[in-house]
């Protein structure tokens, strides 16, 4: 049989105290202890709730340790609410218990994020618990509701939708209980918002795991590693996942965009600049990003858009380990490891000229390839409920859900800008739809057309739908900038506003040159 309650702080109480805590005649009965004017330990028990059910034959009895709180799984408290549900007469006899028992369920509902209406089988509300900011004027009676048949299955009441679950002794139902989860908890919020994107990294899809294995192995040591893949594939999330992994993880992970930095000033931001070593030089210098990196990792993004001269610098760095700032006549130790990235084809590049082999292979002791989303559909469902949450919590709305036809759209488009895409879509879409169920009409066009978002194709601009060439492109990019000014900030609302990272702006901006 299995056990209801795996609650981590209710314990199993002593057989003494089980003694007194059992009402055989009843399914369910829950304490404010003292439990009986006989008990010994009235004065000084040591339980703040003591909880007594039955299932079937079985009794189980716990006992919540005082200054404890509560975790019982939802799902545990969902049974008890149905137990109590199939044993409603204790609640209309109106038992000693029975103002403990309301009291207990709302503790327990409150602590769980729970919402509940319980219905006796005469259809009266007999006991509830709703997140709402004002108490409802009235709540409806169950004839109302117009509940199916069936003993479970969701149903629309004015504060939203519900899951019932109707329990049967015989073929004659014994009251119903409607619930869910309030869906903005604050023990997820928790979760989702954290900055450790560790836990961030979804996905079910057996190439993508093995990845993450073989990650968490080279995590350990301090090669290398060349991360390829598509613009939005999580390249960067994977850098963070590596160091979070490694023996560095206490110390500094510093990201560099190397396409998203202009030429002149990347080699200080990387490098590090001496007092005096150009006009406007701060006083007493700047160390540049591997410094700063010094004992933890440095991730080098956009890698296939470094400049050659900087090339020869960072192979420099990469081969001996130390760094020489702008101006100075000495090098540095630094104590680093390396992580770059590239959605670029280096190879292409090395025959173009336009990157160093040398500093390739240097790059290329550990290369992983990273899949496009395309390649990982089994995923999407979990992406998609993994954003949806977060939206819905960072804005505290309410509960939302895919529809099943929209979920299908979603697991068919192609996805050209990975989960950066993925991720955009789900905040419009849960931003225009104020219904808790989203549907197709709320999903942005252009993935119904077959047409690709006008943003995506590959990390560059050439898409279709309201976008048409260039020139729209162009003079989007120009209508942008003058709303929003040149500022790097700027440019960050710009690049959230087209659904592409800081990189893809700026490559943007030099191909159809439009000055930053
Ligand atoms: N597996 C994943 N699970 C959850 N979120 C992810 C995952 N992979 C990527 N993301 C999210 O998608 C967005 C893009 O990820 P990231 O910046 O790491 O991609 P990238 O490959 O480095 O992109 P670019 O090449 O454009 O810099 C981020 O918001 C990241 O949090």
């Amino acid at each position: 049989m299995e056990e209801v309650f795996n609650a981590t702080d209710m314990i199993q109480i002593e057989n003494s105290c089980k003694e007194l805590a059992l009402r055989p005649n009843s399914h369910l009965a829950v304490f404010s202890p003292p439990c009986s004017e006989f008990c010994p330990h009235k004065d000084e028990c040591k339980y703040e709730l003591i909880i007594s059910f039955k299932i079937f034959e079985e009794e189980f009895t716990y006992g919540l340790p005082k200054g404890k709180s509560f975790k019982i799984p939802p799902a545990a408290f969902l049974k008890l609410l149905s137990l109590l549900c199939e044993s409603l007469t204790v609640m209309e006899e109106k038992s000693i218990n029975s103002e403990i028992i309301k009291d207990a369920f709302q503790i327990l509902a409150s602590q769980l994020q729970v919402e509940f209406l319980l219905y006796n089988k005469k259809g009266d509300l007999i006991l509830s618990h709703l997140f709402l900011q004002q108490r409802p004027l009235f709540l409806e009676g169950l004839e109302k509701l117009q509940i199916s048949p069936n003993a479970e299955g969701t149903v629309k009441t004015s504060f939203g939708k519900f899951y019932y679950h109707r329990p049967l002794k015989g073929k004659e139902p014994e009251g119903v209980l409607l619930w869910r989860m309030k869906s903005a908890k604050k023990a997820e919020n928790e979760a989702y918002k954290t900055n450790d994107h560790f836990f961030a990294l979804i996905g079910k899809n057996p190439h993508f795991v093995e990845i993450k294995k073989l990650l968490k192995h080279i995590a350990q040591n301090d090669h290398t590693v060349l991360l390829q893949g598509e613009s939005g594939t999580g390249k960067e999330l994977f850098a963070r996942y590596i160091h979070n992994l490694s023996p560095r993880k206490e110390n500094p992970f510093i990201a560099i965009n190397c396409a998203a930095i202009p030429e002149n000033l990347l080699e200080s931001e990387l490098f590090g600049y001496e007092d005096g070593s150009f006009t406007g030089a701060k006083k007493g210098g700047k160390p540049g990003k591997f410094e700063l990196a010094d004992g933890g990792t440095i991730f080098l993004d956009e890698i296939g858009d470094m400049p050659m001269p900087l090339q020869a610098k960072l192979l420099r760095v990469l081969e001996d380990r130390r760094v020489e700032r702008v101006g100075a006549t000495s090098p540095r130790p630094v104590d680093i490891r390396v992580i770059a990235a590239t959605n670029k084809d280096l190879k292409e590049l090395i025959e173009k000229k336009m990157f160093r082999e040398d500093l390739f292979f240097r790059l290329n002791v550990f290369p992983v390839n990273i899949p496009p989303l395309r390649e990982r559909r089994d995923d999407i469902p979990l992406l998609l409920d993994f954003y949806l949450k977060n939206v819905i919590i960072e804005q505290d709305w309410g509960f939302k859900i895919f529809s099943p036809e929209a979920q299908e759209i979603l697991k068919n488009y192609t996805w050209p800008g990975n989960i950066r895409e993925l991720k955009n879509v789900v905040t419009y879409a849960a931003s225009i739809c104020k219904e808790d169920i989203i549907t197709p009409d709320y999903l942005p066009k252009y993935l119904m057309t077959g047409a690709q978002s006008e943003v995506y194709v590959g990390g560059n601009l050439k898409g279709k739908s309201s976008f048409d060439g260039e020139k729209d492109v162009k003079h989007r990019l120009e209508t942008l900038l003058e709303k929003y000014g040149r500022s790097t900030e700027a440019k960050k609302v710009i690049a959230g506003e087209l659904g592409v990272s800081l990189a893809t702006l700026y490559r943007w901006l030099n191909k159809y040159g439009i000055s930053r």
